[in-house]
């Protein structure tokens, strides 16, 4: 059995004298009156490390109202959340625990990694490599992880749109004598695309293949399904690239098209064989499973992008800016992440309280900004150990998701 361990303080700087020990484990929403002082509930890190430690089935969390939780547990009917944010503040963490979180509700749970640079196997402490769903051990109901390997799946899209324009077509039609027709699928680039694939590619390639994955009747039991996604700037471009990739697809098929009527014209007069037959179909698929991760996120009843930030003015501009897009982009966000907030200092640690007079202000910050102030704000504290494993996952998502 894994055990939380705190071997190093995170502030074990000269600057800070006394060993620090957070306090201050809250989710408010930011309608509540007094964000710069967040209620103190008197829940330590350590006595949660020892109930973990000791393995207790169901860890009771004070809460002080009606929970966000409960909304986002409640019903059997698959949801689908999306974890985003900056590079660094937490996704991983906060989507893994969140993975857990619903796992030892009742809830089959599937979390995906589709960031480039995963570290889902780094949280979970677990090698989730390969592409393929893996168990996780531990948690009370169903937990799989998947972490989507982009360059086998770019592979996979580049072989299928190779097909339409590859060496095979290029040839029998030069024969024909209408190379030409070929020569314009070579002009819609999609090789170069595939190359130098823009940000943002890779994710929605990955997306696209967890729908595949979940429309095979062997993965209906997952009721959640996490995604801890790649940072803003991938996110916001995944947005709009299934509009930019259907197009290309789009013309694609219809070169396709043209290029089938006229070989199969040419087929009946020569009765010559054409034995690419499936290339288009597989294209054609792909290009459906784009407009469904478009619509996916775009679908309110289902869906969820929730933000992951830290109080700080880089990070908070940085989540207004990703709020601002994901609502022009009609994306449903109703909930903010705040990571890593420092918990009031009870010794006379000069570089803790001015980190958190800095901290709070951000916090104010949010509260003022118009693209933030009306989401439900969440709380996590930042803890003195490593967020590592099951037993710790579990820790900081009851401390998050209530
Ligand atoms: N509340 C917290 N308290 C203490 N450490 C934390 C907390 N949240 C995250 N961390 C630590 O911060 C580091 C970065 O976290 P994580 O990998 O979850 O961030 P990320 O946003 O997914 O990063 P990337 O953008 O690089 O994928 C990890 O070492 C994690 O354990």
């Amino acid at each position: 059995m894994t055990t939380l361990s705190s071997s190093s303080s995170l502030f074990s700087s000269p600057l800070c004298k006394s060993r620090f020990s957070p306090t201050t484990l809250v989710s408010r929403t930011l309608s509540s009156s007094s964000l710069t002082s967040p209620a103190i509930l008197s829940f330590s890190v350590k006595q949660h490390r020892q109930r973990n430690s000791l393995q207790v089935k169901s860890v009771a969390i004070p809460t002080e109202t009606a929970s966000e939780f409960d909304e986002m547990v409640s019903g059997t009917k698959r949801k689908y959340y999306m974890l985003g944010g900056k590079g660094g503040v937490g996704k991983t963490s906060c989507a893994a625990s969140l993975a857990v979180r619903f796992a030892n509700n009742g809830h089959p749970t599937l979390v995906v990694s589709t960031d480039p640079a995963h570290s889902l196997s780094d949280s979970f402490a677990q090698d989730l490599t390969g592409g393929m769903l893996v168990p996780v051990e531990g948690p009370e109901s169903p937990l799989f992880a998947l972490e989507i390997n982009p360059e086998k799946a770019r592979e996979e899209f580049r072989s299928a749109s190779q097909a339409n324009g590859g060496t095979g077509v290029k040839d029998f039609m030069d024969g024909m004598g209408l190379g030409m027709l070929v020569e314009q699928l070579g002009e819609l680039k999609l090789g170069e695309l595939l190359d130098t694939p823009p940000p943002g590619l890779d994710e929605a390639i990955a997306i696209s293949k967890v729908i595949q994955f979940l429309e095979s009747p062997e993965y209906n039991m997952f009721t959640r399904i996490v995604f801890d996604t790649a940072p803003t700037g991938h996110t916001l471009r995944l947005l709009s690239l299934p509009d930019f990739l259907d197009a290309s697809i789009g013309k694609i098929l219809k070169l396709r098209q043209k290029i089938t009527s006229a070989t199969s014209a040419i087929k009946s007069v020569f009765g010559k064989e054409d034995n690419k037959p499936d290339a288009a179909d597989k294209l054609e698929k792909l290009r459906e499973r784009m407009v469904k991760v478009r619509e996916l996120f775009r679908d309110t009843e289902s869906t969820e992008f929730v933000i992951v930030t830290i109080p700080t003015v880089m990070a908070v501009s940085e989540s207004s800016r990703l709020s601002a897009s994901l609502k022009k982009e009609s994306v449903p966000v109703k909930r903010l992440v705040v990571n890593q907030i420092l918990p009031p200092s009870s010794s006379d640690c000069k570089f803790c309280s001015i980190k958190r007079k800095d901290q709070m202000r951000a916090l104010d910050m949010i509260r003022e900004d118009s693209e933030l102030s009306g989401l439900t704000l969440m709380q996590a504290p930042l803890v003195d150990m490593e967020i590592r494993g099951v037993p710790a996952l579990r820790f900081l998502g009851d401390i998050i998701w209530k």
